[in-house]
């Protein structure tokens, strides 16, 4: 672009003025068409606004729904409301104090709901366990997974068996010792045997398989856990606050089998509610 003094900037050959009038005409004529539409379906967009948030709504009810966060989001309800009548009444102190709190509403939601937003996101990243797998051998699978927490559980031998859905585990195997093997009752039995050398830690299942033994899990931080569940429970709770995998816990205390899933634990499993809870879970027979 040239300027020379007293003139206008111009490209060379045309002036500014030309080239903007040019420019400019048609794109008034497109912007009106389409105002003109954006107005004659703008009710197609309020319908389509509604429903997302209806189905966002709808989804983070069911991801809490259950779980520690139903107490607290009944808790910032209740503040809400003491705000409102706060102002209503004109409680000044109180209202300035529940303002402060709640215009930083975001941050605090973000902290106390970490667990359950990092649920929801990794839930984006599908891996289903059965993605390659033929139904027969999906439910062969369940067969000996139930098989293998009933004899371990007979035998008083603890045990931790983390079965991976669609978010994937692969942050948590880093310190575990590679198998990848055919799931296996027998072979599942002997790694929690007390005198092998991966004994210690989580058994993890992938894709269908035995895939990694001896994997070192978060330990739960919620203060409501009984005091009576160690910390191979607290390990199952631990992942299932972070992630969708299923955790199967043989106490070694009381040879009772547990099913843990989005941090809640269902105690004293015999073979058919295992089996049940499993089947209900892995859903064998349905692809992702
Ligand atoms: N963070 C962890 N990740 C995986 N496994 C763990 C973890 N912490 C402990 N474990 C397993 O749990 C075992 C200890 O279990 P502990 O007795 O503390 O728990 P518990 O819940 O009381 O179980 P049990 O009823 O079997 O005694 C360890 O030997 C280890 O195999």
């Amino acid at each position: 672009m040239l300027q020379q003094p007293g003139k206008p900037w111009t490209w060379p050959g045309r002036s500014i003025t030309r080239l903007t009038w040019r420019s400019v005409a048609p794109r008034k004529i497109t912007m009106g068409v389409f105002d003109q539409m954006m107005k004659d379906f703008r009710w197609m967009l309020d319908v389509l606004d509604i429903a997302l948030v209806a189905f966002i709504i709808y989804r983070i009810i069911l991801l809490i729904k259950g779980t520690r966060a139903v107490q607290m989001l009944i808790g910032l309800a209740v503040l809400l409301v003491v705000f409102v009548v706060s102002q209503l009444t004109g409680l000044y102190t109180l209202q300035w104090l529940l303002d402060s709190f709640l215009t930083s509403i975001i941050l605090v939601i973000v902290v106390i709901f970490q667990s359950d937003i990092r649920r929801a996101l990794m839930h984006v990243g599908r891996n289903p366990f059965f993605a390659d797998v033929s139904y027969r051998e999906e439910t062969q699978v369940i067969d000996e997974l139930v098989t293998a927490a009933v004899n371990l559980a007979n035998k008083k031998i603890g045990a931790l068996i983390v079965i991976e859905r669609e978010t994937g585990l692969k942050g948590f195997l880093e310190v575990g010792v590679e198998i990848d093997a055919k799931v296996s009752s027998d072979l599942i039995c002997a790694i929690f045997l007390p005198y092998s050398p991966i004994h210690d830690g989580a058994l993890v299942l992938q894709q269908g398989r035995l895939k990694k033994a001896g994997c070192f899990l978060p330990l739960s931080q919620d203060p409501d856990i009984s005091k009576n569940l160690g910390t191979r429970h607290r390990a199952a709770i631990g992942l299932t606050e972070m992630v969708d995998a299923v955790a199967i816990v043989v106490s070694e205390e009381t040879g009772k089998i547990s099913a843990v899933v989005g941090a809640r634990m269902t105690r004293d499993l015999d073979s058919t509610s295992l089996r049940r809870i499993l089947t209900r879970l892995l859903d064998p027979g349905k692809k992702g």
